[in-house]
């Protein structure tokens, strides 16, 4: 069984698009095992994504996802982390199949409205980041 890491971007909560998001996640047979909707700060905007510190949008994007509140839940079940960045879709709108979230719902890079854990490695990271171990269930 594996977990993964999963935001609803600013963007995505602005438009009301958090049960929608949750709902196919659920319709597909992942457990919601933790959920918390937070405002982020700055300092968590950078750590999370600290891998992209030198890149030119960076600043563009610390900037996005600290402008509202975020949706950020842990899933679990079989090749979660994989499965869930299929249903997500590419990370460019306009690679994004229809039938995906980004596919669906989104048209630009910068607001992309969702994010989830590429590698085990960044999902032990990112839901040691965003929660304590008590709050996963
Ligand atoms: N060229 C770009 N211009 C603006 N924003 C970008 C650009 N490339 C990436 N981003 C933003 O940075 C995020 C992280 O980029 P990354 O390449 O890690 O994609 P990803 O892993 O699919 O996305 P995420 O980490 O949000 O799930 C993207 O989701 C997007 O919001």
């Amino acid at each position: 069984m594996e977990r993964t890491f999963v935001m609803v971007k600013p963007d995505g909560v602005r438009r009301g698009l958090v049960g929608e998001i949750l709902g196919r996640f659920e319709r597909k047979g992942f457990r919601l095992v933790g959920l918390r909707m937070l405002r982020i700060g700055r300092e968590l905007a950078e750590a999370h994504y600290a891998e992209h510190r030198e890149k030119p949008f960076f600043q563009g994007l610390v900037e996005f996802i600290t402008s509202g509140p975020v949706v950020a839940f842990v899933l679990e079940g079989p090749n979660a982390i994989a499965e869930v960045r299929k249903m997500m879709g590419a990370t460019h709108p306009k690679d994004a199949l229809p039938g995906t979230i980004r596919g669906d719902f989104a048209t630009t890079i910068d607001e992309n409205v969702i994010h989830g854990s590429a590698s085990p490695e960044d999902a032990a990271r990112e839901i040691a980041l965003f929660f304590r171990e008590e709050e996963l269930l």
